[in-house]
């Protein structure tokens, strides 16, 4: 899995556990539409010196996974915040695997977007399934949109190559995580040869080195997520090091986590492709009076303040809250244990 940053982070030394869990804060938020096999979304929110920030790994993740996560968290409520190249971040529209005939419902919350992802080799679907929603798509977006696809490494190289040359038709901006391996990218890659530009997801943020897809010539674009790859700086090297362009993307977050995706684009030197920070629109609630919704095909590069009634509102219950605070426990004593030099 990732590390953070050392030199980036080498200066700051780990907040106590207390004052993590100070004023910390766990809810669960419903989602409009299922996605990645969920309906409620939860996420632990806490309060730094820079503001409020979030620490939200999938409740699968492990320990070892979860612990950049946290590092992430702590950097962006810990941290001084660095320097914005913009105050707006253009977004696509995230299109989970549903019927072709809910497109277009289910996108109506992403408002004008000119682009958007659309899930595609969802386990129990065919690739028929994949080439109406897609079509569905392209139709919302029109012609002079943007399609892109995400398989979450869900095809072989056979399958991947049949389907994402089918689903060109629509005109793809990309091709995202088409398949598992690295080795498998670089074939399908190769078998394209420029048909369809392909980007790494899971080959970035769930790699022991996030930066091989990359030396592997196994893709043209990186994917990069801020709480995973352990914060908006260790984020901010490693698309240095990588040397291709980067889409920085959500994990999901609550609007507090979403902002720290914000000022991780803003804070990059160029920006060239829509990032899939607009995913506020496949919360049905947020911990935000003002969320970071899309509004124009755009995301405000601005901190959130948590809502101490929308907090309550939506508070996960006692057990989970407990979950929640045990985890982050065991996260920061991952962390201590860890050289200042590689935390
Ligand atoms: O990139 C986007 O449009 C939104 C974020 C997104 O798609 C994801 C967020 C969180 C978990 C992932 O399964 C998923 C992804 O694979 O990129
Ligand atoms: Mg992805």
């Amino acid at each position: 899995m990732p590390q953070p940053d050392a030199d980036a982070l080498a200066s700051r030394p780990l907040p106590p556990l207390g004052e993590l869990l100070a004023g910390a804060r766990v809810v669960a938020l419903p989602l409009r539409t299922r996605f990645r096999g969920i309906d409620t979304r939860e996420a632990l929110l806490m309060q730094g010196p820079q503001g409020w920030t979030e620490f939200s790994p999938f409740v699968e993740y492990d320990d070892a996974e979860s612990a950049a996560w946290l590092a992430a968290a702590i950097d962006f409520g810990w941290s001084a915040p660095l320097p914005q190249r913009r105050g707006s971040i253009p977004v696509n529209a995230t299109l989970p695997a549903v019927r072709a005939e809910d497109v277009a419902e289910v996108l109506a919350p992403f408002g004008a977007c000119r682009t958007v992802k659309v899930k595609v080799a969802e386990p129990g679907q065919s690739l028929a399934d994949d080439l109406e929603r897609v079509a569905a798509a392209r139709e919302v977006v029109g012609p002079t949109g943007r399609v892109r696809i995400d398989a979450n490494g869900a095809w072989s190289v056979d399958e991947a190559a049949i389907a994402v040359r089918a689903l060109a038709e629509f005109d793809l901006e990309y091709a995202e995580q088409p398949c598992r391996t690295v080795a498998e990218l670089a074939e399908l890659r190769r078998r394209l040869d420029g048909a369809v530009a392909i980007a790494a997801d899971e080959s970035v943020r769930k790699a022991d080195d996030p930066l091989r897809v990359a030396r592997a010539g196994a893709a043209d674009i990186v994917v990069v997520k801020a709480q995973p790859l352990g914060g908006i700086r260790a984020a901010l090297s490693l698309i240095e090091a990588a040397g291709l362009p980067a889409v920085i993307s959500s994990a999901l977050d609550t609007s507090v986590g979403l902002s720290m995706g914000a000022h991780l684009a803003a804070a990059m030197p160029t920006l060239q492709f829509d990032c899939g920070l607009g995913t506020a629109a496949l919360l049905a609630a947020d911990v935000a009076r003002h969320p970071l919704m899309p509004s124009g095909g755009a995301i405000e590069v601005r901190r959130i303040d948590a809502d101490a009634e929308l907090l309550d509102e939506h508070a996960a219950d006692d057990a989970r809250r407990e979950w929640w605070f045990e985890r982050l426990r065991r996260c920061h004593s991952v962390l201590a244990s860890q050289p200042p030099a590689a935390r």
